[in-house]
């Protein structure tokens, strides 16, 4: 699996910890996220990274703000992006296994670093289920104009 990594300036300390988390777990990721403590504007982040998974130069993604609202926003618009904005285990746990997200949201000044890595952990651990969510994301591509 490879995974693009972004963050504005709001998101840079859970984006730190959670490239420590893809370290450990050995997983390729790229990190595209502002590299200076000034104010920067998301979409600048968000709507790149998304194209670079929706044209299958990566698999998924990790976008992190002050909110985790406008990373998931900018990317949500990108056709092929089913990113989910996500702050407990349980929420992350399904939209892998019934969404097949494949951009994780994640907002620094909602949840803290120790939560935010362990909700980055079990998201990168689930596998999509398939079966009847299969058609369900299908209806999404179909509206999109983009297979799911
Ligand atoms: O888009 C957001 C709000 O939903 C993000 O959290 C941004 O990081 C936030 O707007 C940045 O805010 P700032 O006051 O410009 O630091």
């Amino acid at each position: 699996m490879k995974v693009i990594i972004t963050a504005d300036h709001a998101g840079m300390t859970v984006r730190n910890v959670v490239k420590e988390l893809l370290e450990e777990m050995g997983i390729d990721y790229e990190d595209t996220g502002c590299s200076c403590e000034s104010s920067v504007d998301y979409p600048d982040y968000a709507l790149p990274a998304a194209e670079r998974i929706a044209n299958g130069e990566f698999d998924r993604g990790i976008f992190i703000c002050g909110t985790g609202i406008g990373m998931s926003i900018a990317a949500n618009k990108v056709k092929g992006i089913r990113c989910a904005l996500t702050h407990d285990m349980y929420s992350a746990k399904l939209t892998r296994q019934h969404n097949d997200s494949n951009v994780l949201a994640l907002g620094e000044r909602v949840i803290g670093p120790d939560l935010a890595r362990e909700v980055a952990r079990v998201w990168l651990e689930t596998e999509f289920q398939g079966g009847r969510h299969e058609n369900r994301i299908g209806k999404i591509g179909t509206y999109e104009g983009k297979d799911a």
